[in-house]
């Protein structure tokens, strides 16, 4: 299933996880590690509310554990709990047991000193597409009930999940939109297959990628590619890569696209190491211009 974010399909959206929102205690905000800024839905604090919540950065296997740490620390400041998980490997379940049991530990005594007898914590999962909400109701179930799929947009039907003691999980994730803010959102989207490559030109994500390495982790670009910088002949960097990864056509000549798929495959496949595609500089910045608009 491809999922077309007209604006019916999002007033639905977010009217659907509106309604689920009322059976729950807590929000688990399933984001992206390697995109703390970008993997987030634009109106999820308007969508959450006042809702107890609980952000977690899946694919930490992915991102950069440095960057990840700082991230935390970042939302922690902003009042917001947050902890890191590979849900891929079950890696950091606990941590978010523990978290969301602390995150509602002061409502159940308020409860409790009422006389009320609380019952078991009930959560659920909030994300934009392929960021991992069915990998991770599998792992906290310990089987498979959830569908999963490596392509965007592939969850569907709605049960309670009993995941440990006095803790159940509502079984269907709420899907909300990514952001379509400006090009470089979509550029990391698309660089850690949040959207279609369909949508987005494979030669201009490559050169994305490049430059995005080129700023943040030349050391990788020099390790795997031997170049040092990519300046603005971009044509000599991809005939570089071409040449030493020896991607020709039929005719011998140096074949672009597939020069361009490689660059995107090596990001993707961690053969450029760990990497963090979203910095809290970035946030800050953005809220500069916020605040200068
Ligand atoms: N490396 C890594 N891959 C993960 C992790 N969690 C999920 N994935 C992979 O990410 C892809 C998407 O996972 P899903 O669980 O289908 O994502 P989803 O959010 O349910 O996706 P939609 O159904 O599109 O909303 C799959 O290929 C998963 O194997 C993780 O922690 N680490």
């Amino acid at each position: 299933m491809t999922i077309q974010w007209f604006p019916g399909h999002m007033a639905k959206a977010r009217r659907e996880v509106t309604e689920q929102l009322k059976l729950v205690d807590i929000v688990f905000e399933l984001i992206d590690a390697r995109l703390p800024l970008s993997s987030r839905n634009p109106m999820i604090d308007e969508v959450i509310q006042q809702k107890p919540r609980l952000v977690i950065l899946n694919k930490m296997d992915l991102a950069d554990d440095k960057e990840t740490e700082r991230w935390i620390k970042h939302f922690e400041t902003e009042g917001i709990r947050a902890v890191a998980i590979n849900s891929f490997e079950g890696k950091g379940m606990q941590t978010v047991t523990k978290a969301a049991k602390e995150i509602l530990a002061p409502k159940i005594e308020r409860m409790k000193k009422r006389g009320i007898r609380p019952g078991a914590i009930r959560a659920m999962i909030v994300g934009i597409p392929n960021v991992g909400k069915s990998t991770l109701i599998n792992r906290l179930a310990r089987k498979n009930i959830a569908k999963t799929g490596n392509k965007p947009g592939v969850t569907k039907a709605q049960q309670w999940i009993k995941f440990e003691k006095e803790l159940e999980l509502l079984d269907t994730p709420g899907i909300l939109w990514p952001k379509f803010e400006d090009q470089s959102v979509g550029y990391k989207l698309a660089l850690t297959g949040a959207i279609k490559d369909t949508v987005v030109n494979m030669e201009n994500l490559a050169v994305y990628g490049l430059r995005f390495l080129e700023e943040r982790y030349p050391d990788r670009l020099e390790k795997r590619y031997g170049i040092q910088t990519v300046g603005d002949d971009i044509q000599k960097v991809f005939n570089t890569i071409g040449e030493t990864r020896k991607t020709y056509t039929q005719g011998g000549e140096i074949d672009y696209d597939k020069v361009a798929e490689l660059i995107i495959q090596d990001i993707r496949s961690e053969l450029l190491g760990k990497l963090t595609f979203d910095f809290i500089s970035d946030n800050k910045e953005k809220k500069v211009d916020e605040v200068t608009e």
